[in-house]
């Protein structure tokens, strides 16, 4: 499955309690802001992040940006309300943290119709109904929850993230086989542009569209790793001229630098390129 279309290189978390961030977002560079109701407030601040989001979103100015709200758990005391206040911001997409099983995003989708939902995978139960949840119909996008992965897993913190593959990996699997949009998760370390390079780089040989950030200092690093490099640019070019030229002789198959190039090949260039034009046209909207 192709990916969409549209650029998710950095999904931005921004506490729905925090105005200060809330108004600074609206300048910042990213592909699309998560609006947290869920952990990045505290059970004081619910109700009240819920009154300051919505005249956040009221008041607009974020551009082209996807904006995603994150509410709580259905069962929590805030999830419900949290759902029916989102639909009414106008979200772009409802985020549902801890989804186990896609009766969960039923539980959601009848209360708030047919907006698009998006899906935390961050349980083991999770991981192990990935497939089902990415095929549920109203099912847009998967997020993923490496903090309390870890936590339930009971692993240790280890820098190429060893113990969490089996379930990243089912995701993308479930998120490629239905044309779900797949976000990588955090990194905690918001000062160590270093290693969040690391893990952008690893997310993106994945197969990941983007990554979740915490922070906005994250964000120059997340957009050039989920960008196309200049040495896919460049190899997609020759690629599709090789190709064309092939064909045009006659012949089914081409050969750049030492490498064979078909159909399929040429596919993965032309998206590189569509993928490049949608990044670039981002910056004249
Ligand atoms: C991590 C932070 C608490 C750091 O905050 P702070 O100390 O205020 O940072 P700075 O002083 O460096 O901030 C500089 C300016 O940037 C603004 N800012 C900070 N963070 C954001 C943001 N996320 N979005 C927009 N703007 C932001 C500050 O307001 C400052 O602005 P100004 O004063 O005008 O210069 C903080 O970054 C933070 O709260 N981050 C978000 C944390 C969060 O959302 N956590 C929940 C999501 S992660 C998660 O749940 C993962 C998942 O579920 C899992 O299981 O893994
Ligand atoms: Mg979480």
């Amino acid at each position: 499955m192709p990916s969409i279309a549209r650029p998710l290189r950095s999904v931005l978390y921004i506490p729905g309690s925090k105005p200060r961030a809330l108004d600074k977002a609206r300048g910042l560079p990213a592909d699309a802001i998560i609006f947290d109701l869920e952990d990045a407030v505290t059970p004081e601040e619910k109700t009240s992040a819920r009154a300051t989001l919505a005249e956040a979103l009221a008041t607009g100015g974020y551009g082209s940006r996807m904006k995603i709200i994150r509410i709580n758990g259905l069962d929590t005391e805030w999830g419900a309300d949290d759902a029916k206040a989102a639909k009414e911001m106008g979200a772009d997409a409802i985020l549902l943290p801890k989804v186990n099983t896609p009766a969960d995003l039923h539980a959601l989708a009848a209360l708030v119709g047919d907006v698009p939902l998006w899906a935390m995978m961050e349980t083991p139960l999770g991981m192990l109904n990935a497939a089902a949840i990415a095929a549920h119909s109203q099912l847009q996008g998967m997020v993923m929850g490496t903090n309390d992965l870890a936590k339930d897993l009971q692993t240790r913190f280890r820098a190429d993230r060893l113990p969490l593959m089996a379930g990243l990996g089912l995701c993308v699997l479930a998120g490629k086989a239905h044309g779900v949009a797949l976000i990588d998760g955090v990194y905690n370390a918001f000062k160590d542009d270093e290693g969040l390079k690391v893990e952008c780089d690893q997310g993106r040989d994945m197969g990941f569209d983007g990554k979740t950030l915490i922070h906005p200092a994250q964000l120059e690093v997340a957009n050039a790793a989920f960008s196309p490099s200049e040495a896919e640019i460049e190899i997609a070019r020759r690629q599709i001229a090789a190709f064309e030229e092939a064909e045009a002789a006659g012949q089914g198959v081409a050969v750049v630098d030492g490498k064979i190039v078909e159909n399929l090949h040429v596919a993965t260039a032309r998206e590189t390129l569509a993928k490049l034009d949608a990044i670039a046209a981002l910056s004249t909207e």
